[in-house]
């Protein structure tokens, strides 16, 4: 059997900090997480509230887990991120960098002062919240240009098509293939293609907005997503857009041949069902754009 004296020590070996917290947000006790590679010591926090050592936003986020887990009776599990900064009367030592927290919060069957209370388990994760976000950044990413895939390029199209519909707040989309690409490929090598592949992606970089995606749709197709942009604005950046692409790719010229760009343009119309029938009208008008003799901008 483990006697009292034991639970003690067993409670403070706990590898991650474990908080007892009141309804109104009192530490009322703090066990285990010792190691401060990982965590900073929180017994200094015992009989303060969230709300003396934690900003307002924040320390309301943390009551409104509190309530939400003593009102299910379940366990809740949060992510979130702090740092020492964000709470006072924390120490110096342990991780200087904000850490990224996985809240385990379950509500505890006894009262303390007559206060409702919860065990708030918090265990640093952010090695893998690390990990994560490369992750994401990798699957949502082209390896040539480091610009956007099709992916990402589908999610953000279906959120703006969304505010869209909700909010009749338009898009626009440039789709844009490069013009006699091959013809470079085929006399000074592909790499000298992936150059120039890569060229249009940095000038793409500079020329938008930050809401804007600009995506590697395939081979040497681009778009680019513009939202709360209409078409005539739309159609003034890729203007602007397609002058670049004129100045800058000059200098692959190979003999007579240049490579240019050919731009279909459109914005999101109420007739469309979902944005895969803007992208289609996009590119007929690039298919257009194409068949006029290339290099040239078509609104549709
Ligand atoms: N170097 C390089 N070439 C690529 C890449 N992706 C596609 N291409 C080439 O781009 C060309 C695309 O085909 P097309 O669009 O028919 O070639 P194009 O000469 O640009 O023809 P037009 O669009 O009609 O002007 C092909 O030659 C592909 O091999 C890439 O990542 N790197």
């Amino acid at each position: 059997m483990i006697n009292l004296e034991q639970m003690d020590l067993i409670l403070e070996a706990l590898p991650d900090p474990a908080f007892i917290l009141s309804r109104s947000g009192k530490y009322v006790a703090v066990f285990g997480g010792r190691d401060t590679r990982y965590y900073h010591d929180g017994t200094g926090l015992i009989g303060l509230y969230i709300s003396d050592v934690i900003k307002p936003e924040k320390a309301n986020w943390f009551l409104e887990q509190i309530d939400k887990a003593l009102e299910s009776r379940k366990l809740l599990v949060e992510e979130y991120e702090l740092s020492n900064r964000d709470v006072k009367g924390l120490d110096d030592d342990g991780p200087k960098d904000p850490i990224w927290f996985e809240g385990r919060i379950q509500a505890l069957s006894f009262l303390v002062d007559g206060e409702e209370v919860v065990l708030w388990v918090a265990s640093n994760i952010s090695e893998r919240h690390l990990l994560e976000g490369k992750l994401r950044e990798l699957s949502d990413t082209d390896q040539l240009t480091g610009l956007f895939n099709r992916r990402k390029l589908e999610h953000d199209l279906t959120l703006h098509y969304e505010s869209f519909v909700r909010y009749s707040l338009p898009t626009s989309i440039f789709i844009f293939d490069l013009d006699n690409l091959k013809k470079i490929n085929d006399t000074k090598g592909h790499l000298a293609g992936d150059e120039i592949i890569q060229a249009v992606a940095n000038i793409c970089r500079s020329a938008i907005r930050k809401a804007d995606t600009a995506c590697r749709f395939g081979g040497d197709e681009f778009v680019i997503a513009m939202p709360n942009t209409g078409l005539e604005q739309a159609m003034q950046l890729a203007e602007r857009l397609h002058d670049r692409f004129r100045q800058e790719l000059n200098r692959f010229s190979v003999e007579d041949t240049v490579v240019t760009a050919s731009i279909g343009v459109t914005t999101m119309m109420p007739e469309d069902r979902s944005y895969e029938d803007t992208l289609k009208r996009a590119d007929r008008a690039l298919y257009e754009a194409k068949s006029m003799g290339k290099d040239r901008i078509v609104p549709a």
